[in-house]
């Protein structure tokens, strides 16, 4: 079992600062006991450090550093924390992250504390800048018992309802959260689509489409990597043909041009697609949009966007899919179903199958979006029905 201890490592800071320790210590203790053990330990250095290593953030709070000196930093793998009134900057060797906005006085021991339980330092910055002494989840802290790494194929859960507590430590209202920097203004909000948007299967052609709408599912997405233009207009044109005379909700991913053109209900995206595609266009064609997240930090970047759902993923390994994370599990997944709930639907993927629907539901999302569960399935009926039967769809 990968339990968290509930302190932040006692180098977390340098030069030694017992006070900010207690506060983080406080604060990861209020995060409770079912987070993942960080994968590494960070050390936040609010001098600098004789040799700067790959785990040290220099933290410069309203003080600038020569040039010479940053670069010495960033070429030792160590990344820089600027903090400013009402702006905090990260930069690594590779990556530049800004944020605006209000924070706590407390907001470096909350991002120990976050860091502490395995957040990615860009996700945990974020969090720890959206962290309030007063702005708490009211719930119980999740149920100690469970491992938040473990596939509950291996370790379910007695009760799943202990997957959808909210620890009281994390920050649930959207208002405290940054404003990221960088980003377009916000356009006009893509058209709602039901908050519980059910069996989602993810598939590579229209006759898979055919198919699954034949056995009642009424929201899929046409996900193929084939560059062959006509091919894919045929397929887009009979996807849309199928899913309309069912009144399903066909999404089309990355085509979006083809999306619109074909007239489809709306088209998902990747993160880096929000850099191409043209989204006022989208929305003006009355399409909805639905966009791939992966941790806290791009989820705010999503929600920027106005979509009309949000994807998380992946919550368990997967073969499907290269991830450019780690798996989120259950309890990240529930605190994320927790601070969108009311906001945008989330829709999770990645892993899931009959064995752990339940316990994905159990978090509050929405929806499930599939791609093996049903295209590996060795009879797609009976796969197909038992997956529906879980959201409350029977024959
Ligand atoms: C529902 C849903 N969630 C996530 C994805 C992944 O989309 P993306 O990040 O754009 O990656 P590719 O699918 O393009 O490989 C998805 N397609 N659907
Ligand atoms: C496309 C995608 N995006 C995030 S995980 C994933 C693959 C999900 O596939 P599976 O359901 O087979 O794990």
């Amino acid at each position: 079992m990968l339990h968290t201890p509930e302190r932040v490592d006692s180098e977390a800071f340098w030069p030694p600062a017992d006070e900010l320790l207690e506060a983080a210590d406080d604060i990861r203790a209020s995060l409770g006991s079912n987070w993942p053990a960080p994968a590494r330990k960070l050390r936040f250095c609010l001098s600098a450090p004789t040799r700067p290593s790959p785990t040290d953030v220099r933290v410069l709070i309203d003080a600038s550093a020569h040039p010479d000196e940053r670069r010495a930093w960033l070429e030792a793998g160590a990344a820089i924390i600027e903090a400013a009134p009402a702006r905090v900057e990260l930069r690594t060797a590779s990556e530049v992250y800004a944020w605006s906005g209000e924070r706590s006085d407390d907001w470096l021991a909350a991002l120990a504390a976050f860091c502490a339980c395995d957040f990615a330092l860009h996700d945990a910055l974020t969090l720890a800048l959206a962290w309030r002494p007063d702005a708490h989840a009211t719930g119980p802290i999740t149920d100690p018992t469970a491992d938040p790494t473990a596939d509950p194929r291996a370790n379910q859960p007695a009760d799943h309802a202990a997957a959808r507590a909210i620890a009281p430590g994390w920050p649930v209202d959207l208002a405290t959260y940054p404003a990221i920097e960088g980003l377009p203004a916000p356009g006009r909000p893509f058209p709602t689509c039901p908050d519980a948007l059910g069996l989602y299967p993810v598939v590579p052609t229209a006759e898979w489409i055919e198919r699954l709408l034949e056995r009642g599912v009424r929201t899929i997405q046409l996900r193929t990597k084939s560059t062959d233009g006509r091919w894919l207009d045929a397929e887009i044109a009979r996807a849309v043909r199928a899913a309309r005379a069912c009144d399903a909700r066909l999404f089309i991913n990355d085509h979006w041009q083809r999306a619109i053109d074909a007239g489809a209900y709306g088209v998902h995206l990747g993160q880096e697609d929000l850099q191409t595609a043209d989204l006022d266009a989208i929305a003006a064609a009355g399409l909805r949009l639905g966009l791939s997240t992966h941790g806290p930090y791009e989820m705010l970047v999503a929600l920027r966007f106005r979509p009309s759902y949000i994807a998380m993923g992946a919550v368990f390994p997967t073969t499907t899919k290269q991830m450019p994370t780690a798996p989120q599990g259950l309890v990240r997944l529930a605190h994320y179903a927790g601070l969108l709930s009311g906001h945008v639907p989330l829709v999770a993927i990645g892993g899931i199958d009959l064995s752990v629907i339940d316990a994905v539901l159990a978090t509050g999302v929405g929806s499930a979006a599939v791609v093996r569960a049903v295209t590996e399935a060795p009879d797609l009926t009976a796969a197909v029905d038992a997956l529906q039967a879980h959201f409350g769809v029977s024959d």
